[in-house]
């Protein structure tokens, strides 16, 4: 089942343009977008939480556009998961919770508490009394609140040591809420996402079923990515291309940086099925491995 749907949408601040022309579902078994600081993200989270209007295409709640769309319930049924740092450092545990809920039920903090693996007498702390693996599952308590459908998250660990950082992976994955997750870490997406799009430049690259896609990138920005993935005691990773290359305007976005690049690639190539539920923008994407 499809809960939201991008099709087509460009999105920008002012005139400018930053996301190109996306299109995507948000299915079941949750969905990743992948991509470097600025590829666009964020942005394209936030028109899914209707916090952005597209400047073209249309973003799909069911069978109705959010323009058409009846606001409350889609503000009930998705909920941002914003990171630990956005509680505000005056309120209690409790009452942060309690804010999200209707007539502010107390007993229903305890549970939702319980639900993310906190102790529930913590609602008398403040948040710099927590840690910050603590206040993490606080912030997802507080997106749970409302009983919510879909869950965006940004970058929900990337502020944590791997040790927190993989129990909060294991309590996300251990929901029954579906979710859009935005990250540059592979593992995470890897953990809990069915189906996984890179971003690069603000245009979809590459998107496929995360297994696969990590398994045998198509797009040689995948694989830079998977293989810029530090590994403990291993080399560090073979630096291929210019990796501080801005995106091209023109042509592919990718091709100062691509090592596989050709004339070719001064033309834009299209996102085109690859087989196997994967999609694929680049002339070269045969060559990749
Ligand atoms: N409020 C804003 N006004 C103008 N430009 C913005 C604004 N927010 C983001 N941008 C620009 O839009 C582009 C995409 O930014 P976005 O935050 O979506 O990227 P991101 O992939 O989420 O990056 P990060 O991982 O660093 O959060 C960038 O070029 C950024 O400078």
């Amino acid at each position: 089942m499809t809960m939201l749907r991008a099709e087509r949408v460009t999105l920008g601040y002012g005139k400018r343009p930053v996301v190109h022309d996306v299109s995507l579902d948000i299915t079941e078994g949750g969905v990743g977008l992948i991509g470097e600081s600025g590829s666009g993200k964020t942005t394209l989270a936030r028109a899914f939480l209707g916090l952005l209007t597209p400047m073209s295409g249309n973003i799909w709640y069911g069978d109705k556009t959010l323009k058409k769309a009846d606001l409350r319930a889609f503000r009930k049924d998705v909920q941002p998961v914003f990171q630990a740092e956005a509680l505000d450092p005056r309120m209690r545990i409790g009452s942060s919770i309690a804010e999200a809920l209707p007539r502010g039920d107390r007993a229903r903090v305890r549970e939702l508490l319980e639900q993310v693996g906190l102790d529930p007498d913590l609602a008398a702390r403040r948040p710099h009394q927590l840690s910050g693996g603590q206040r993490q599952r606080v912030v997802i308590a507080r997106a749970l609140a409302v009983g919510p459908g879909l869950l965006i998250l940004d970058e929900p660990t990337s502020a944590l040591d791997v040790t927190v950082q993989a129990k909060i992976l294991d309590l996300l994955a251990g929901l029954d809420t579906e979710r859009l997750l935005i990250t540059h870490n592979l593992a995470v997406v890897e953990r809990l996402c069915r189906t996984s799009h890179v971003l690069f430049a603000g245009r979809i690259v590459e998107s496929g079923p995360t297994k696969d896609l990590l398994a045998k990138p198509a797009h040689p920005y995948t694989k830079a990515l998977r293989d810029a993935v530090p590994k403990l005691g291993g080399a560090p990773p073979e630096a291929r291309g210019r990796t501080e290359a801005v995106p091209a305007a023109t042509g592919c976005p990718y091709r100062l940086r691509c090592p596989i690049a050709v004339p070719e690639c001064e033309q834009a190539p299209a996102l085109r099925d690859a087989g196997g539920g994967r999609q694929v923008a680049c002339h070269r994407a045969g060559d990749v491995t």
